[in-house]
């Protein structure tokens, strides 16, 4: 009998794309650009694999990404952690979770197809 205690779930929303005004430079806030955002979070799946409120339901971590990309940040780094806490918050029993912005051709000399940047966590008893 294998023991469900020992399975990994992984559940994602990768290549969330959305226009947002985030950038440390007034113009950035101003003209705005294209961002693409990856979630990943693991955790020891339920047994009954048949209910939604039993895992993390994709369509909460949508909301959660879309509601804070409407938040307009300087930097990337407090988007990503302004992410990653409201997913851990809804979702205390995740072992780990990652959130990863692109910024989409960001206005810098030379052709940048775009930045990243990505914050992790893994919970004390994972
Ligand atoms: N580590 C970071 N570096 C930079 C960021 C950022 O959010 N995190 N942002 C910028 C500007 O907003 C950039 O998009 C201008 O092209 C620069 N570096």
């Amino acid at each position: 009998m294998i023991d469900t205690q020992n399975y990994i779930q992984t559940v994602a929303l990768r290549d969330v794309k959305c226009y947002a005004f985030h950038g440390y430079y007034p113009e950035e806030q101003l003209t705005g650009i294209y961002f693409s955002v990856d979630v990943v979070v693991t955790f020891t799946p339920n047994t009954d694999t048949e209910n939604l409120e039993r895992t993390v339901n994709y369509e909460i971590l949508n909301n959660i990404i879309l509601g804070e990309m409407k938040n307009t940040r300087k930097m990337l780094e407090t988007v990503v952690k302004s992410i990653l806490d409201r997913v851990v918050d809804n979702y205390p029993f995740i072992h780990t979770a990652e959130v990863g912005i692109k910024k989409l051709n960001p206005p810098m000399p030379g052709e940048i197809g775009h930045s990243f940047v990505q914050l992790s966590y893994r919970s004390a008893n994972s």
